[in-house]
């Protein structure tokens, strides 16, 4: 006899794990074991750990890489088939991201999480919570690295996007749709994500890398990004206006900038679409001519997680070495 898929669930906090405090206010404060009903789920066996119990808006780099270590911790263990985090919606984009990024087995993982706090009357979170570990024990998900599932859908890390504040199912891919499907405790897969070479867990240095985002609008000028060098960014990502486009100001910064040896990518304010460096005066013809860095398709979140991630690690983004990512 075959035995049950084992699913190891870590609990990170966000609105999954929210109820209202004395204030009224929604925060994290239930751990995995207030998540789970039973250590059998679907037809997986799962154990759940704390690896911390907050909302996500609150994480920085420090707590991203040691969700990472965690998920890798698991990944290593001969007994797991599986892993899933549950997280808060509103970073899970660049948790997902990251998780792939250095996901270098063939055991799926999958985060989920809620738009409605624990103590809603119609909470979202438990459906959610079983849908992913169904989806983490499948054997289906082998091979296709790490996943969100939400709301019925499971959707390649790369790309995909908090696109709705509210909305049950807020996710979005960009440039595509979910990749699968959780329909009556099985998941189903319609396509396997294209996923480049894992690269090696963020180190310490990750905890204090500064990739900052500036945005272009009428009227901006260098003034913010001035100041992010100021505060000692090792990268800074400009989020274009359209298809990636600056302005004088951002160029004579851009210019100098790139002298001084700081990363300086370019992205676009516009939810979906390319970077194509086409417009001159200030746009992103001159930003790329004088060293921005294009993000291809990559979601600005993602992008600014893969260039810290890099430069944390010692690299030197350049165009070659981001064409398999973006
Ligand atoms: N729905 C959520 O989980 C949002 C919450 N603010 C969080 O990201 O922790």
């Amino acid at each position: 006899m075959q035995s049950m898929p084992h699913v190891s669930v870590l609990a990170t906090g966000g609105t999954i794990a929210s109820s209202e405090n004395d204030r009224g206010a929604s925060v994290a404060s239930r751990g995995a074991g207030d998540l789970l009903d039973g250590d059998a789920v679907g037809g997986a066996s799962v154990a759940s750990r704390d690896v911390m119990r907050l909302g996500s808006y609150l994480l920085g780099h420090r707590e991203l890489r040691l969700i990472c270590e965690a998920v890798a911790g698991e990944l290593a263990d001969g007994g797991v088939d599986g892993v899933v985090v549950t997280h808060g919606t509103d970073t899970m984009e660049e948790t997902a991201y990251l998780l792939d990024l250095i996901h270098a087995s063939s055991k799926p993982v999958v985060l989920t999480g809620a738009q409605r706090p624990a103590d809603h009357a119609c909470p979202d979170g438990p459906g959610n919570l079983q849908e992913a570990i169904a989806a983490a024990a499948s054997p289906l998900a082998r091979g296709k690295g790490t996943m969100i599932s939400f709301a019925g859908n499971i959707y390649a890390a790369r790309g995909t996007r908090k696109a709705h504040t509210v909305a049950p199912s807020p996710f979005q891919t960009m440039g595509g749709g979910p990749i699968g499907q959780v329909v009556d405790g099985q998941a189903r897969f319609l396509s396997v994500p294209i996923r480049p070479k894992a690269l090696a867990l963020p180190p310490p240095a990750f905890d204090t890398t500064r990739v900052d985002i500036i945005t272009v609008h009428p009227g901006s000028d260098d003034a913010l990004a001035r100041a992010a060098v100021e505060a000692g960014a090792h990268g800074i990502i400009i989020a274009g206006s359209g298809v990636g486009n600056g302005n004088s100001s951002i160029l004579a910064w851009t210019e100098e900038a790139v002298q001084a040896g700081i990363t300086v990518g370019l992205s676009t304010r516009v939810p979906e679409g390319p970077v194509v460096p086409f417009y001159g005066n200030g746009g992103g013809a001159d930003l790329v001519r004088a060293g921005a860095l294009p993000l291809g398709s990559l979601p600005i979140f993602q992008a600014r997680m893969l260039l810290a991630l890099l430069l944390s690690q010692g690299q030197t983004p350049n165009p070659e070495m981001l064409a398999v990512y973006v």
